[in-house]
């Protein structure tokens, strides 16, 4: 097990290895769940894993409808909501029913969504398939769908039973999704541990082939640093949790400025981190070392750091309506030094400004 969760209803297991999907039937048993299921998968892991999680399910009795989404961020909508939601009426499920989402994170966000709102909530299991969905949008029960005006504007907390990762799936991802994902780990270093963030300088190579061993250390202690953060505030009250939020002011404005087609989660939280340490650098919270160690991290893993050409009245608005907005106010995510983030009310708008043009060049 990689970790534990511990929140106001309970707790729950984060695991991490090799082969997980073949063992649903048996973990899902331990966890007392029982038939019938439905699996939330997308078109690109239906044939891969959504099968391969039924087929392991069958084999304990335990029945598993599937529904599809198509692939990609724009699925996490609430009219895909609804869809499913019709869906489980027509086959009867009942609030002792669980829901699998099997797949990366836009499958999870939106199937917890489902999940949490359905019949007033349902079981749900986290069957992460994606680099992203395993070291962050698994764990933690920020479950969401979006809004054309901004990313995850409707949501809920609500906690899964269990997280199950299966390493192995990583196999299949391609390098554009893996890059992504691992800019939330590298998060979790510049704001948590920087080990981890020597681990990523040191390992950079291995971790871009998914060399087995080391990667799944790294997932695992991903896994371990998101566990304990979400332990110690659930719900993002007081000044912890928030920190996750690192480079997601400027992404989260970058994604839906883009109609949630150009960049990437991980993609736009890159390009975010890089606007958050310019701006921490000019306010003196730390020198301009740690910008360029951020820098040469991420381009080692192939991920932007500018973006070029969005427009910048689109991302002010757009920003305008983060959920850290506070008395009108944006809360700003920075590192003091690596390893070790805080919280700031004081950015003044016109460094802001400036940043958000050079981002966009
Ligand atoms: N709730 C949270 O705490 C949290 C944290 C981080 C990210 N998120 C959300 O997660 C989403 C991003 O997640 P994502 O990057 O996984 O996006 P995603 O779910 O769109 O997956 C990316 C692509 O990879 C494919 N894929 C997934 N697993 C695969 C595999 N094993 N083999 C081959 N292809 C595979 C998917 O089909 C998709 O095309 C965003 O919506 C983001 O906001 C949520
Ligand atoms: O779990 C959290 O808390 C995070 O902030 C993790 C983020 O990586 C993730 O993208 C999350 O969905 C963002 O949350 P939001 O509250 O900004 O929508
Ligand atoms: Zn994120």
């Amino acid at each position: 097990m990689a970790a534990t969760v511990y929140h106001s209803g309970g707790s729950y297991p984060v695991v991490a290895g090799w082969g997980i999907i073949d063992q649903l039937g048996d973990r899902l048993e331990e966890l007392g769940i029982g038939s019938p299921v439905y699996i939330i998968t997308d078109e690109n892991l239906m044939n891969r894993y959504g099968r391969r999680a039924q087929r392991a399910l069958q084999k304990r009795g335990i029945a598993a409808h599937c529904f599809i989404i198509p692939a990609g961020e724009p699925s996490k909508t609430n009219s895909l909501a609804q869809a499913i939601y019709e869906w489980l009426v027509g086959l009867r499920a009942e609030r002792g029913h669980a829901i699998l989402a099997v797949g990366g994170g836009v499958v999870g966000d939106l199937a917890g969504y489902v999940a949490a709102t359905f019949l007033r909530g349902v079981p749900f299991v986290q069957v992460p398939t994606s680099m992203a969905a395993m070291v962050d949008a698994s764990i933690g029960g920020k479950v969401a769908v979006n809004l054309p005006q901004g990313k995850n504007l409707v949501g809920a907390f609500y906690q899964p039973k269990a997280v199950l990762a299966d390493v192995e799936a990583l196999s299949t991802l391609g390098k554009r999704e893996l890059s992504e994902g691992w800019a939330e780990a590298i998060k979790h270093g510049f704001i948590m541990d920087a080990n981890l963030v020597d681990v990523f300088e040191e390992h950079a190579e291995a971790l871009m082939n998914v060399e087995p061993e080391i990667s799944t250390e790294i997932i695992r202690r991903s896994m371990a640093i998101k566990a304990e953060v979400v332990s110690q505030d659930e719900r993002e009250t007081l000044d912890i949790r928030i920190l996750l939020n690192y480079g997601h002011t400027i992404g989260h404005a970058l994604e839906s400025s883009t109609e949630y087609g150009r960049f990437m989660h991980g993609e736009g939280v890159s390009i975010g981190m890089m606007g958050a340490a310019r701006m921490a650098c000019e306010m003196g919270l730390h020198g301009q070392e740690i910008v360029d160690r951020q820098y040469e991290l991420l381009r080692r893993f192939n991920l932007p750091t500018t973006a070029q050409g969005v427009d910048v009245e689109d991302i002010r608005r757009a920003m305008s309506l983060d959920k850290k907005v506070s008395g009108g106010a944006n809360r700003w995510v920075m590192l003091d030094r690596v390893g070790h983030a805080t919280v700031r009310r004081d950015v003044p708008v016109e460094l802001v400004d400036r940043t958000v043009r050079e981002i966009v060049g």
